[in-house]
């Protein structure tokens, strides 16, 4: 498939696109017939947003062989659809492009991103390790049968009892935060008669290029060992002093959303010097260096996000640079956004439309922050289209307002969509990462259903939330119990 698109210069960008793999390689053109190329690149450029997706006879979205507006009308919206068949591409993806490295790794996902018992079978399935950040998170990896051998924990404040719950369950490893855990993790374990292994999350002082509160590198951060000063250094002694405390390595992770692959290669070399220095002035063997997640994905079909293979090809070079072939550890990644983001799409009903003349043309979506809080928490950009007029050109600008309370519930300002009418289909790509995992119930919204599709198959992975669910926790004390009505 040939995509044209206008450089800045003038120039026509000739995007030669294999949709299933995602890969884009850009050559300069100059091309006469420039309105009729751009204007069918428009339609195509659409369907990147959707994971595997085409415009079907009817003209309708279809997702994974599904048409999205039988299953809205199948299992309402708000609906979160999952394409199964991205997700696990995406998996081998990061695998494949390391063997071809010849580099020890390992790739885990980063659950916080998307975490369903579907999901960790998903992940199983393809061979990959679980990162958790919680209890919640290491329920849910546990009950999916997902093998304890390969999950680890990672947080900057684990209880107690997420420590315990792990240390009994068998997990993998620790990635340690700071000096309480690890005094506290120690006597855990010191506690119990076992050697944990362990890595030492530390903060190497890199500012990724992104949303200021999706940077985790920098040096002023909750996060992690601070490597500018002798912090880690005293975490390392410890843990070799410990007979409870097994060292088998560092951690660091620069951010999020991340379009580059040059603060991972800085993150290498820096990572390369506290090893070395480890193995000079204490004699230890670094087994492993995990370098996080933070990949970015496309959000809106004009980005132009890197490949799993760029981020790990560069890595690699980086590494094998670095350190000569006896020291090289292991190299770990965990990437959450980047396994299922764009797999996702968010459908929608579109119920009231307010038009201000002059202004703008509000059109209301029967949910909001409740299911997609990125806009509203980090001025997060989306693209929509409307699924059951996929086929009909776009012609008028609105926004799209969510249905809670707040001003701020909006979704998308100012996008160019057919005429819209009450009842359309509204559908919004690439919402797989953190929109079911941070959905919540303000305003009392029961949370939404998730869906996975793949071969014209939907299957439900989470039931939608009933109003019943909403008051399952709430008690009424005896005392406020309905006795007598008062009346004014
Ligand atoms: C330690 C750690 N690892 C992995 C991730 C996953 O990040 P992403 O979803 O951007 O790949 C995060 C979240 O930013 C994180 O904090
Ligand atoms: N929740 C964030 C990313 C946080 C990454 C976790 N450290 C987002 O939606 O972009």
């Amino acid at each position: 498939m040939l995509v044209f698109r206008r450089t800045g210069d003038g120039l026509l960008q000739q995007l030669v696109v294999e949709r299933y793999h995602r890969k884009w390689e850009f050559k300069q053109q100059t091309h006469a017939s420039v309105a009729f190329l751009v204007q069918e690149s428009e339609a195509e450029k659409m369907m990147y947003l959707y994971g595997n997706s085409r415009i079907n006879e009817k003209g309708n979205l279809e997702i994974g062989g599904c048409d999205t507006v039988e299953l809205a009308a199948q299992w309402g919206t708000p609906l979160y659809v999952m394409d199964e068949k991205w997700i696990r591409q995406r998996m081998k993806q990061f695998v494949q492009a390391f063997q071809a490295t010849g580099l020890a790794f390992q790739v885990a996902y980063a659950s916080k991103a998307f975490s369903t018992l579907a999901m960790c079978r998903l992940v199983d399935e393809e061979g990959l390790h679980l990162d958790v950040v919680s209890e919640g998170e290491l329920h849910t990896a546990l009950a999916a049968g997902f093998p304890p051998e390969r999950i680890y924990f990672h947080g900057n404040n684990k209880t107690p009892a997420e420590l315990v719950k792990g240390l009994e369950a068998g997990i993998r490893l620790f990635v340690v935060d700071n000096f309480t855990e690890l005094q506290l993790l120690e006597l855990l374990a010191q506690e119990r008669g076992m050697k944990v292994p362990v890595l030492l999350r530390t903060t190497p002082g890199i500012e990724a290029h992104t949303h200021d509160y999706i940077q985790t590198g920098q040096e002023d951060s909750k996060f992690g060992f601070d490597l500018g000063s002798d912090q880690v250094y005293k975490a390392v002694q410890t843990c070799m002093k410990s007979p409870a405390l097994h060292l088998e390595g560092f951690h660091c992770h620069i951010g999020s959303q991340i379009f580059e692959v040059e603060g991972f290669r800085l993150a290498v070399g820096k990572m390369a010097e506290l090893i070395r220095n480890c193995q000079e002035r204490y004699g230890t063997h670094t087994k492993i260096l995990n370098l996080g997640g933070g990949f970015g994905i496309r959000y809106q079909a004009d980005d132009t996000p890197l490949e799993p293979a760029d981020y790990v090809e560069a890595i690699a070079e980086e590494v094998k640079r670095t350190f000569s072939e006896e020291e090289r550890p292991e190299i770990w990644l965990e990437p959450g956004r980047s396994l299922v983001g764009e797999a996702g799409t968010t459908l929608y009903t579109v119920g009231s439309i307010k038009e201000i003349p002059g202004v703008r043309k509000y059109v209301a979506v029967d949910g909001g922050m409740s299911d997609n809080l990125r806009p509203a928490l980090y001025q997060a950009a989306y693209e929509a289209h409307l699924a059951n007029k996929a086929d009909q050109t776009p012609t008028e600008t609105v926004s799209i307002a969510g249905k809670l309370c707040e001003s701020g519930d909006m979704l998308i300002w100012d996008t160019v969509l057919p005429s819209v009418e009450s009842g359309d289909i509204l559908a919004v790509g690439c919402t797989g990462a953190y929109n079911y995992s941070m959905a919540n119930n303000y305003n009392r919204m029961p949370r939404p259903a998730v869906i996975f599709v793949a071969d014209g198959k939907a299957e439900l992975v989470v039931r939608r939330e009933t109003l019943d669910d909403l008051i399952s926790q709430d008690v009424i004390p005896e005392r406020l119990k309905r006795k007598k009505v008062t009346t004014f």
